[in-house]
């Protein structure tokens, strides 16, 4: 008698992933060339099977500062993703290769150009790639409880990396930058509830990464929040010292974000 054992390949997957899972070593997966980030990092946190056993620890992107100003600057059409400027977007580290090929002014130019798309990120410059292996693994940059040491955020600002409107005028404004806004208050946890998910409907895939501390009326603690495109995460942070100033922090990452009216909108979640 023959019995015919049929396999999904999601059940094959499942079983793979389980005894990998089992090694609990850290899993590094290289991204060369023209990588798109945000669907590889969308099934690492959305997908139910990989997430059961594969948590994303972080992205890493490796800029050659010699070489790579030209695919950072480079103009796509209306819906064309420029991989290089998602790649800085959506990292949690940077490192910024190929020092000794330029100079310490000329290196000045991809630095900017970096923390204008991602004001969130850790830039470490290394000559052939040569960085303390901490500085890449266990990254935690998706874990709330980092949160509050990752948000450093330097006052109300937005760093613009696009390109130049007049000398492009003739296409789609696609710049990626990050808006970093402080505040002091209380805010409504309600309300800045739907504040986010609002702005996050609106913004669609536009938005990509954004984090933040937010002071609640209601509460000593503070609460964290972390999301990557339309998945948000939140929970109680560290509770509030009763001499300390109610400040909240929050930064944005993505396409044609509107500093005024984010600032607004969180203006409008104060009790
Ligand atoms: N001088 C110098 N050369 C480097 C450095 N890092 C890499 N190289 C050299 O640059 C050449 C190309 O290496 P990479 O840019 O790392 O190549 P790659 O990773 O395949 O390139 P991509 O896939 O485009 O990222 C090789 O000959 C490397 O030895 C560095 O920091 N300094």
């Amino acid at each position: 008698m023959h019995f015919t054992l049929r396999l999904s390949f999601g059940l094959y997957l499942d079983i793979a992933l389980f005894f990998l899972s089992k090694l609990d070593y850290p899993w590094l997966f290289p991204f060369t060339g023209l990588a798109k980030p945000a669907p590889v990092i969308e099934t690492f946190c959305t997908d139910e099977l990989v997430s059961k056993y594969v948590k994303l620890d972080g992205v890493v992107t490796l800029v050659d500062c010699k070489h790579s100003m030209q695919r950072l600057n480079e103009v796509k059409p209306r819906f064309v993703v420029n991989e290089a400027v998602e790649q800085v977007a959506y990292a949690d580290r940077i490192i910024l290769s190929k020092i000794d090929l330029v100079t310490e002014v000329e290196l000045e130019t991809p630095r900017k150009k970096i923390t204008d798309i991602n004001g969130m990120a850790h830039i470490k410059e290394a000559k052939f790639g040569a960085v303390d292996l901490d500085f890449v693994l266990g990254v935690g940059g998706y874990d709330l409880d980092r949160v509050e040491s990752e948000v450093h955020v330097d006052g109300n600002q937005q760093h613009k990396a696009g390109h130049d409107h007049h000398k492009h005028d003739h296409s789609y404004d696609s710049a990626v930058s990050s808006v970093s806004i402080v505040c002091e208050g209380a805010l409504d946890l309600e309300e800045v509830d739907d504040w986010l998910y609002r702005v996050i409907e609106e913004k669609g895939e536009d938005l990509y990464r954004m984090k933040g501390i937010l002071s609640l009326n209601d509460s000593d603690e503070r609460y964290v929040f972390q999301g990557v495109q339309s998945t948000l995460d939140g929970c109680p942070g560290k509770t509030c010292g009763p001499d300390e100033k109610r400040v909240n922090k929050l930064v944005f990452i993505g396409r044609n974000l509107d500093e005024t009216a984010l600032k607004k909108g969180l203006k409008g979640c104060l009790v």
